[in-house]
């Protein structure tokens, strides 16, 4: 069998969807399990309703609530030809039904738990998979009988054994040569039925997770580009498509930043040893991006991503603290806090480190004054060069630094696994930074 995923931007209204109905009839004989997330950009629409709800706007809610039924009931009339089949109407309407009671619960109480959240946001994906079950005729699975997660709600964790388990129960005797199985992306639940998520972006997450759990022959991400390139498009339109990529390589620029890939997305595909490809929905004919544990690229450089905005926290001892005792003191703080670290840079009393902009400063900075002092440095971003040979490349720093020119670099970390080399420059300096990165070290690599 082979997992077909389709994000937003290919099931955005009903064109798109016709457009990956006929993907999925071309794949039927390979026993395919669809893996959709929300039309477009519901999940926002989502997110909005529930936050004007909590501040008590029911009326601005519900506004919300009628555009998302507007726009899903427009792509099922238009798929239809106008003829919506009755149990796709009543779905619906149940389903529209499900979000304004939430709606109005949440505006009630004027409180929304990151457990209420995900109830509404699950109405996206639960959304789209009817229509397009309904469209393509596939049979219709509800993800939370499958995907089992932890009760961290938000940023739930997938329980892998249950999952092998509940899929080899609900899904494996559904699939089969000539028909197809729909179900959707993001969405899980706990072990007690309650609904939870992945975190945003986490469908691709769940299409490796089911195909981890029925060991499928590959894992397919369709969306809108050709496949991860070189560079965000969107920051440098002359970035290009990679053919291949290793599974380090891919798991490094989704975590750095290539949007194009969840970041947790690669870990079960490389325990199961499952390929993955990244698949532009209009041109199926074109070019793609496979990631396979077979492939070594042995290029130096193959491709940037960046992350921002990050914050940098420079610490430096007030005690005369040896650097062992300094540094145990500095991370203890940061794991009691929760606070994860992604760079960081050490000179003998002082480390340089990022952290998500989002973080709440304020508790961190007391605890770390009672042994140091600490510069705080918002608003910049980090830029990841990943590459197979990139350490083993000599002369690769002077090039990198000198391709920069004038942009201060204010931190550099190789990663310990060899293929990442993270700069933090200013975040105004990223588009420059990644545009003179990608001339210079990576246009020729696809
Ligand atoms: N290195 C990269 N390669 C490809 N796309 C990238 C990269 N970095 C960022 N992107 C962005 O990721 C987008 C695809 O991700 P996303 O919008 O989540 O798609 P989907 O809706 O299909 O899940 C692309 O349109 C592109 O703008
Ligand atoms: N719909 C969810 C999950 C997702 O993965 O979406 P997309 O595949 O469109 O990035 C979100 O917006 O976060």
């Amino acid at each position: 069998m082979i997992v077909l995923k389709f994000g937003g931007s290919s099931v955005a209204d009903a064109a798109c969807m016709r457009q990956v109905a006929g993907l999925v009839q071309a794949a039927l004989s390979k026993a395919p399990l669809v893996v959709l997330s929300a039309m477009g950009k519901t999940t926002n629409g989502l997110f909005d309703a529930a936050k004007a709800a909590e501040a008590g706007d029911l009326a601005a809610a519900m506004e919300c609530q009628r555009a998302l039924m507007a726009a899903h009931r427009k792509a099922a009339e238009e798929l239809f030809d106008g003829a919506v089949p009755e149990s796709l109407d009543v779905a619906l309407t149940d389903l529209f039904g499900e979000l304004e009671l939430l709606l109005r619960g949440v505006a009630l109480l004027r409180e929304l738990s990151p457990r209420s959240m995900d109830a509404i946001a699950s109405l996206g994906e639960r959304l789209s998979t009817r229509i397009f079950a309904a469209f393509v005729g596939g049979t219709w699975v509800d993800a939370r009988t499958v995907l089992r997660t932890d009760d961290v709600f938000g940023e739930a964790v997938p329980q892998q054994d249950a999952i092998r388990t509940l899929a080899a129960e609900h899904l494996a005797p559904r699939l089969g040569a000539g028909r197809s199985v729909v179900t959707q992306g993001y969405i899980g639940a706990t072990e007690d039925g309650l609904t939870t998520t992945l975190g945003r972006g986490g469908s691709d997450y769940s299409a490796a997770l089911f195909g981890a759990a029925l060991g499928a022959e590959e894992v397919q991400i369709w969306t809108d580009v050709e496949g991860v390139l070189t560079c965000d498009p969107r920051i440098v339109p002359e970035a290009l498509p990679i053919p291949d990529l290793s599974f380090a390589e891919a798991a490094e620029l989704a975590a750095f930043g290539a949007k194009v890939l969840h970041p947790a997305t690669i870990q079960p595909a490389v325990e199961a040893r499952i390929p993955v490809t990244v698949r532009h929905t209009q041109k199926p004919e074109g070019r793609f991006t496979t990631i396979s544990a077979e492939v070594r690229t042995g290029r130096p450089i193959t491709a940037l991503a960046n992350r921002g905005p990050v914050t940098v926290l420079t610490v430096s001892s007030t005690r005369m603290l040896a650097q062992s005792g300094f540094l145990a003191r500095l991370f203890e703080v940061f794991g009691r806090r929760g606070v994860s670290v992604d760079l960081v840079a050490t000179a003998e009393v002082s480390v340089s480190l990022t952290v998500e902009a989002d973080v709440p400063l304020k508790p961190l900075l007391q605890d770390l004054a009672v042994f140091a002092t600490v510069e705080v440095h918002e608003d910049r971003a980090i830029i990841a060069a990943v590459g197979e040979r990139l350490k083993s490349t000599p002369g690769l720093g002077a090039q990198l630094l000198t391709a920069l020119g004038d942009i201060n670099v204010e931190m550099i970390s190789m990663g310990a696994n060899e293929i990442n080399l993270s700069l933090v420059v200013k975040g105004e300096s990223t588009a420059e930074a990644l545009r003179r990165l990608h001339r210079v070290l990576v246009g020729g690599a696809a």
